[in-house]
């Protein structure tokens, strides 16, 4: 096949910096169309990389350009439930940035577009499941290395968040990630959530709850905990400890140089997101590309996957107001996506 002629739409950080990818480090693909509501916006990041996209005026005329031979979906989350099923409509593949959609029926609209058509569109960005650490996780926890995992210990710390960021963020735009993979990576479901908040941090927004608590059940049994500090100050820092009978494995810190210097041993941290897992977005878009390239449709992340967080983070959020262990249903899965949990990453 020729070049895989790529639409985007949202051009924001992250459309941008997938434009980037996809322009100047990845095989196969070429950006041909953008649209943003902002069409500066779109602009900009058309000049900034020098290429000769086409700037459309709407996602559904950028689907229907004839131009685009699959779309990316980087706009607001709100926005993302109608991009996706209009490129579905069109019969094109569509990677989305996570949400796949901000509540279960938009998500679940999705999944029934696929399961109407018997064929899947949708890769959702769920990156985590690309990043080499995670991977050694799940390769040693499938391969027995520490017995069955019966705990999961885990942290999202981001050092700051903009003003606009909610309580209900903390969720929906945070904890997303390690909903879905942790799921991934222990190959279980999800049955209950509760929310705790402890003392709040003074460098919270007084409209913040930060930091959170949430404990998670699976079907299984597995208890996880995860710790949502959005306001940490000194770091992007992400932790998951997974306990089982025989022993227990730790994702490993991003590697950097250990200092002394002015009486001080250490090593530097983080601070950004776009860092943490810069490899990881560069290794699932390319996994995009290839497999759309190579039989027409994504294998990553499914539309399912979209709607299990979707569902997941909304029996969350529904535990911040109760205060309460809140159960989790995801109904039956779709035949079209059995299997999926081996096959894809
Ligand atoms: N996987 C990750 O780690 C990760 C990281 C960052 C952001 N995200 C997700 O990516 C999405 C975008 O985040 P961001 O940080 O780039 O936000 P952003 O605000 O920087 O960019 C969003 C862009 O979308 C545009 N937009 C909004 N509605 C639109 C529409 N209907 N059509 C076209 N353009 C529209 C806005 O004008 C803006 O330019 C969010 O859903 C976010 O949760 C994922
Ligand atoms: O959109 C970002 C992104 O998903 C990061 O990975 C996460 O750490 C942030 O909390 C979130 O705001």
């Amino acid at each position: 096949m020729e070049l895989l002629r790529i639409g985007v739409i949202g051009t924001g950080a992250i459309g941008r910096d997938h434009m980037r990818r996809i322009t100047n480090n990845l095989s196969g693909g070429v950006i041909t169309a953008v649209t943003d509501v902002n069409t500066e916006a779109a602009r900009g990041a058309v000049e900034a990389l020098g290429i000769g996209a086409n700037i459309y005026p709407d996602d559904v005329t950028l689907i229907g350009s004839g131009e685009v031979d699959a779309v990316l979906v980087t706009s607001w989350g709100p926005a993302h439930q109608k991009s996706v099923l209009a490129a579905i409509e069109a019969g094109l593949p569509v990677f989305c940035e996570k949400p796949l959609a901000t509540t279960a029926e938009g998500c679940k609209s999705i999944v029934d577009a696929e399961v109407a058509r018997d064929k899947r569109f949708v890769q959702v960005g769920f990156m985590r499941r690309y990043d080499k650490g995670y991977r050694q996780l799940k390769e040693a926890i499938d391969g027995g290395f520490i017995g069955e995992p019966l705990m999961i210990h885990c942290a999202h710390r981001n050092a700051s968040v903009a003003d606009s960021y909610t309580t209900d963020m903390a969720i929906t735009d945070t904890l997303i990630h390690e909903i879905d993979v942790l799921q991934w990576l222990i190959g279980d479901e999800y049955r209950s959530a509760q929310v705790s908040f402890p003392k709040k941090s003074r460098n919270a927004l007084g409209h913040l709850g930060d930091p959170q608590i949430v404990m998670l059940e699976t079907a299984g049994g597995v208890i996880i905990t995860a710790e949502i500090f959005v306001n940490c100050k000194f770091g992007y820092d992400i932790q998951c400890e997974v306990v089982g009978e025989e022993g227990l494995i730790r994702l490993p810190d991003v590697s950097s140089p250990a200092f002394r210097k002015g009486g001080v041993a250490g090593n530097a941290l983080l601070m950004d997101w776009k860092d943490r897992f810069i490899d990881a977005y560069d290794v699932e878009i390319q996994d995009f590309i290839d497999n759309v390239r190579k039989n027409g449709m994504p294998q990553g992340p499914t539309a399912w996957d979209g709607f299990i967080a979707q569902v997941t983070a909304d029996a969350c959020v529904r535990s911040q107001q109760s205060g309460e262990r809140e159960a989790i249903e995801l109904g039956v899965k779709p035949e079209l996506y059995s299997g999926m949990m081996q096959r894809q990453v």
